[in-house]
């Protein structure tokens, strides 16, 4: 039997035969043999091979180096801006978009045993997000309603936050980042109902753009009891603080 001694993030065993081509096209390859959908706010991590996210990276800070070069800017005669595309590859790739290329928490799951069936709720959580179109930052917070019954399993608290932190951490529009969000939750604790709250301030219409300052995005998804139940869906959103 052989064996390899390399380190789960070591670039030296990244397939020597196919040498000089781009890390991403090969990850590309795999998704496309699969079929497999790899839009902006998409996790591809299982298709990621030891050793590879170091390549990206350091493919990464290659095309954004040609962008700052692109861009006029003399990084190397600028002392501030002679590090800024090492450092912006890193944020994408280890940062702010890692929910892309790093597998799900782990999530401890407890049975129910005390049978609880009353509504909990959970927030709020900071979101901490980019939207997909201009990739400026997208902030906000969520707050998560679920209603438990006896097969339902029971996951600790903070567990919540890492699942929003995993599926903010890509970039994404509110509207498919709280679905995404909602799925996820729904398969790793099947309750009878969940309901999610996100108000988030855009950048791309703040910093940018329009400039409007104030003005936020509030929407929520509602499944199983909290879409047939009126006074349950009553009762989770005036139990949410209005601040
Ligand atoms: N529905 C939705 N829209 C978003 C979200 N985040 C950003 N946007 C909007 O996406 C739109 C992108 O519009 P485009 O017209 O393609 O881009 P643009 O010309 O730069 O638009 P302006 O922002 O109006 O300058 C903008 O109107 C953004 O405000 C989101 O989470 N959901």
């Amino acid at each position: 039997m052989t064996q390899t001694n390399l380190s789960p993030h070591s670039t030296t065993d990244v397939a020597a035969d196919d040498e000089g081509v781009p890390v991403s096209a090969k990850i590309r390859e795999r998704l496309t043999a699969q079929q497999r959908r790899f839009f902006a706010n998409d996790n591809i991590a299982d298709v990621i091979r030891p050793g590879e996210l170091d390549a990206l990276l350091d493919e990464v800070e290659e095309k954004m180096q040609a962008v700052l070069e692109s861009m006029v800017i003399d990084t190397e005669a600028d002392h501030n801006t002679r590090s800024t595309a090492r450092r912006v590859a890193k944020m994408y790739l280890q940062e702010v978009f890692r929910g892309r290329y790093t597998a799900p928490p782990a999530i401890t799951e407890f049975p129910n045993a005390e049978h609880l069936n009353e509504l909990m709720i959970v927030g709020p959580i900071t979101v901490r997000s980019a939207c997909s179109h201009h990739l400026c930052p997208v902030m906000g917070k969520i707050w998560i309603g679920v209603l438990p019954n006896q097969n339902t399993n029971v996951i600790g608290l903070s567990k919540y936050a890492r699942l929003v932190d995993w599926v903010m951490g890509r970039p994404q529009i509110q509207e498919e980042a709280v679905v995404q969000l909602a799925d996820l939750i729904m398969e790793k604790t099947r309750p009878d109902g969940l309901a999610i709250v996100m108000q988030a301030s855009h950048f791309c219409m703040s910093w940018r753009g329009v400039k409007e300052m104030n003005s936020k995005m509030l929407n929520s998804v509602m499944r199983g009891v909290f879409l047939k139940d009126p006074s349950l869906r009553r009762e989770f959103l005036a139990l949410i603080p209005k601040d």
